[in-house]
C-alpha cells in the first residue's frame, strides 16, 4: 500500500495532480455563516493589537488626516494631551479590524454604525482588548441568502481595562444555505457609479423640479474654522431660512495602499479588501475599500476645514455603495447643531452630518459627528 506520508508519494508540482487533490480537499473556512450568531451570545476577540504610532500616522498620512495634535509633541500638549496620541480614525479601525475574523469574515457588507463613542485617546504602545455582544440578528427580507446581524463592541486597553471606544455596528452576513434569489443584479447596478434613473446628478436642479428633493434655496458656509464661526454661520442661516452646508475641495482616489494595505494593518481579515480572485466574481465585481477608510478621509476634508479639538462621538453612519479602485472619495459637510455648553472653556460641540461622495457625485458614506471645536477667544 502506498504509504501518501512519503514525502515524494505525490509530486505537487504537477498541474493535473495538483487540481486532482485540490479538487478532493475540504478547505479549512474562515468566519462564521448568519446562523452562528444568536442574540446574548458574547465574543472575545483573541488578535491581540498593539496601537503604533507608525500605524496612526500611516493611517492619517494616507486619509489626509493631518492635524498637528496627532504629529507633534508640542501640539499635542497644547491641545491638552500628555504625548502624542494615536488618532482616534486608526484606533476605531484597529478595533473593528480585529473583529472582523470572527464576524464578518465570512462575506457580506458593512452596512452601518451607531452610538460611537471615543471614551479616551491611547497613546502609542497600548494593547487592544476587544469584545462583542450579539444584539440583533434579522433576516433580510430583500436578499434571501443574507441576514442582518447588529453587534455591540468595546475596545479597551488591555492592561488597565479602560474603555477607548464602543458602538453598534450592523453587517449582512451570508445565510449557510443561500438561496438563489439573492438580489445582486441591484446591486451590479449600482456598483459602476451610474445613477439607477441613468442621468447625471449634475444635471438635475431639484429647485425646478417639484417633484424633486426637497432643498434649501440657499446653502451658508462658515467664514473661518473655529466655534464661532460654526455659530455665526448657524444664526446666518436661520435668519435667512437657509442651511449650513459646503462641500471640502480635497479628493483622494482609492489605491491599493488605501484599499488593501490600510484593512490588512488593522488585522481587518474581510477577504473584500484584499482578494481579488474572489471578489471578481462577487457583487461589486472588484475588492472594495474598508468602510473605516473611506470614512475617514471624508472626515479628514472636513477636519481640514475645521478647528478641532477633540474627536467625540458619530451616529447613524451608513454605507450606502461600494467604494472601489479609482474610486475618488470627496467629502460635503452640513451643520446642525452648536453646543456652547458642552466641553472646556476652550471649544465648544458642533455637530456635523458629513458625507463621503465619489467623483459620480453619488454617496457612499453619510454620518453624523460631534466633535468639540477649539474657540477664537477662549
Ligand atoms: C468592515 C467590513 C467590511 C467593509 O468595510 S465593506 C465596505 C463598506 N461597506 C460597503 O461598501 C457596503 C456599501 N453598501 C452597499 O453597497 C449597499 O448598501 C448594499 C450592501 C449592496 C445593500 O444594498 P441595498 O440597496 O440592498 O441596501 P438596503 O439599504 O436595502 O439594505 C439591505 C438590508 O439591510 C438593512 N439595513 C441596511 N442598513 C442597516 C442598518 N444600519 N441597520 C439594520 N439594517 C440595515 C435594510 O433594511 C435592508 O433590509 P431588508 O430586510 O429590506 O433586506 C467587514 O467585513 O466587517
Amino acid at each position: 500500500m502506498t504509504d501518501w506520508s512519503e514525502a515524494d508519494a505525490v509530486d505537487l508540482s504537477d498541474a493535473e495532480t495538483f487540481e486532482t487533490l485540490l479538487d478532493r480537499a475540504r478547505t479549512r473556512e474562515k468566519g462564521h455563516y448568519f446562523d452562528f450568531f444568536d442574540p446574548g451570545d458574547e465574543l472575545t476577540h483573541d488578535p491581540g493589537l498593539v496601537l503604533s504610532q507608525s500605524g496612526s500616522e500611516d493611517w492619517m498620512g494616507q486619509t489626509l488626516n493631518h492635524d498637528p495634535a496627532y504629529w507633534r509633541p508640542d501640539r499635542a500638549r497644547n491641545q491638552g494631551f500628555e504625548t502624542v496620541p494615536v488618532h482616534p480614525d486608526y484606533v476605531l479601525a484597529c478595533v473593528m479590524g480585529v473583529t472582523v475574523e470572527d464576524l464578518s469574515e465570512k462575506g457580506g457588507y458593512f452596512l452601518g454604525r451607531d452610538d460611537v463613542t471615543i471614551h479616551r485617546t491611547p497613546t502609542p504602545g497600548t494593547e487592544l482588548a476587544v469584545t462583542s455582544t450579539v444584539v440583533e440578528t434579522t433576516a433580510s427580507s430583500s436578499r434571501p441568502a443574507y441576514g442582518i446581524v447588529t453587534w455591540e463592541t468595546v475596545g479597551r486597553d488591555r492592561e488597565t481595562g479602560d474603555r477607548l471606544v464602543s458602538y453598534e455596528r450592523t453587517n449582512m452576513i451570508p445565510r449557510r444555505e443561500p438561496t438563489a434569489t439573492d438580489g445582486g443584479g441591484a446591486v451590479a447596478d449600482s456598483a459602476d457609479g451610474e445613477d439607477t434613473d441613468g442621468t447625471d446628478a449634475s444635471d438635475r436642479d431639484a429647485g425646478d423640479d417639484p417633484n424633486g428633493p426637497t432643498v434649501p434655496e440657499t446653502l451658508v458656509a462658515p467664514e473661518g474654522d473655529y466655534f464661532e464661526d460654526f455659530r455665526a454661520a448657524l444664526d446666518r442661516a436661520e435668519a435667512d431660512g437657509a442651511a449650513v452646508a459646503y462641500a471640502h475641495e480635497r479628493g483622494r482616489t482609492m489605491d491599493e495602499a488605501l484599499v488593501s494595505g490600510l484593512p490588512l494593518s488593522t488585522l481587518n481579515t474581510a477577504r473584500q479588501h484584499h482578494n481579488r480572485d474572489v471578489m471578481a466574481d462577487s457583487p461589486s465585481g472588484d475588492i472594495v475599500a474598508y468602510g473605516d477608510v473611506t470614512r475617514s478621509i471624508a472626515l479628514a476634508h472636513a477636519r481640514s476645514d475645521e478647528a478641532t479639538y477633540r474627536e467625540w462621538r458619530y451616529d447613524e453612519e451608513r454605507f450606502h455603495d461600494f467604494v472601489t479602485l479609482g474610486d475618488t472619495i470627496y467629502g460635503f459637510t452640513r451643520v446642525l447643531d452648536c453646543d456652547a455648553e458642552v466641553g472646556p472653556e476652550r471649544a465648544g460641540a458642533v455637530t456635523f452630518e458629513h458625507v463621503a461622495y465619489n467623483q459620480h457625485r453619488t454617496p457612499v458614506y453619510s454620518g453624523r459627528r460631534t466633535a468639540l471645536v477649539q474657540r477664537h477667544d477662549p
